[in-house]
């Protein structure tokens, strides 16, 4: 492990708010990483309990010394199911903050960075087998191009599919540096970086699943919520914050809010705030990391 701090907290106060932290309730942070948002949650219990859910055995290190926090070492797209193992079946408030920390990004065995050469991993959990170099090496024309160009939001997302299949018929795909020489072929002059890192988003989001996770996820939010209790949410992808606010509005995540007989609108959950909350002008300055992220608050209803 690096010695560097493994991840800042973005939006620590904007997401404790959110929160409403009743001293007493049950809080669930689906995404504990580094823990700051937790550590900030345990200071606000009192006889309450905080589960912490992460897939990556590495955020162990962070596990905080307090008989008010329990550690789940597992996916957040089986909530309920980890929940119902500790006798929780409602929760007050479930916080989420998506996608990956600075931590692992900074590991150069992870395969996460462009700035490490490396084994293409880009696993968040040793539980799953599907890695960075099996989707480049085995997946369809047609599924990568649809990767790069929804996840990664690529312009050339075909032209890079198609040299992705010619290239690995000569020789498969297997190391960072060896996938970035291809890419310096497409990336736009000066945007190199730029182009690497939503490549290296794409194939990030497909690995880990995450938008299906995610999906899963929100579904057992609202059944697990107490009436009033609160749902934040922190994303730092378009395609994220767009499921996310269609969840909150429509409670699913296409179509149209369902009415009843009445014409009164069935939804589970009622935003908080009209807009997504944005990082504040010191944050941004402070941490380069908050400048993507979108915090969605809303109560269950
Ligand atoms: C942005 S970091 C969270 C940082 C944390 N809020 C903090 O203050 O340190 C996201 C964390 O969520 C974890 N994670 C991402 N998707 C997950 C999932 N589907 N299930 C469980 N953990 C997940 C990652 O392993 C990572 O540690």
């Amino acid at each position: 492990m690096t010695d560097q701090v493994y991840h800042i907290p973005v939006m620590l106060h904007e997401c404790i708010d959110g929160l409403a932290i009743n001293p007493n309730g049950i809080y669930v942070d689906l995404t504990f990483g580094g823990g700051g948002h937790s550590k900030e949650i345990l200071k606000h219990l009192d006889k309450g309990h905080l589960y912490g859910f992460d897939q990556d055995a590495d955020a162990e290190a962070n596990i905080p010394q307090s008989d008010k926090f329990t550690f789940v070492a597992a996916n957040f797209r089986d909530l309920k199911r980890y929940l119902r193992l500790y006798g929780v079946t409602q929760v007050d408030g479930i916080l989420a903050d998506l996608g990956i920390s600075s931590h692992q990004i900074d590991e150069p065995g992870r395969g996460f960075s462009t700035r490490f050469d490396g084994d293409l991993d880009m696993r968040m959990s040793d539980a799953m087998s599907l890695t960075a170099k099996d989707v480049l090496n085995t997946y369809e024309e047609a599924r990568l191009h649809k990767i790069f160009g929804i996840y990664g939001e690529i312009k050339n997302a075909k032209t890079l599919a198609q040299a992705v299949v010619a290239q690995r018929a000569l020789t498969p795909f297997s190391t960072i540096e060896g996938f970035k020489s291809l890419l310096k072929k497409f990336a736009p002059r000066g945007k190199e970086f730029k182009y690497f890192a939503q490549v290296f988003q794409a194939l990030r989001i497909e690995v880990n699943d995450e938008m299906k996770a995610l999906e899963e996820m929100l579904l057992q939010t609202v059944e697990v919520l107490k009436p009033e209790g609160r749902l934040v949410i922190m994303s730092y992808h378009s395609l994220e914050d767009r499921l996310v606010k269609n969840f909150i509005a429509k409670g699913k995540f296409q179509g149209e809010v369902e009415k009843d007989f009445y014409g009164n609108l069935i939804r589970p959950l009622e935003p908080v705030t009209r807009k997504a909350v944005t990082a504040s002008a010191e944050e941004l300055v402070a941490n380069n990391r908050s400048r993507s992220a979108k915090l969605r608050i809303a109560k269950k209803l």
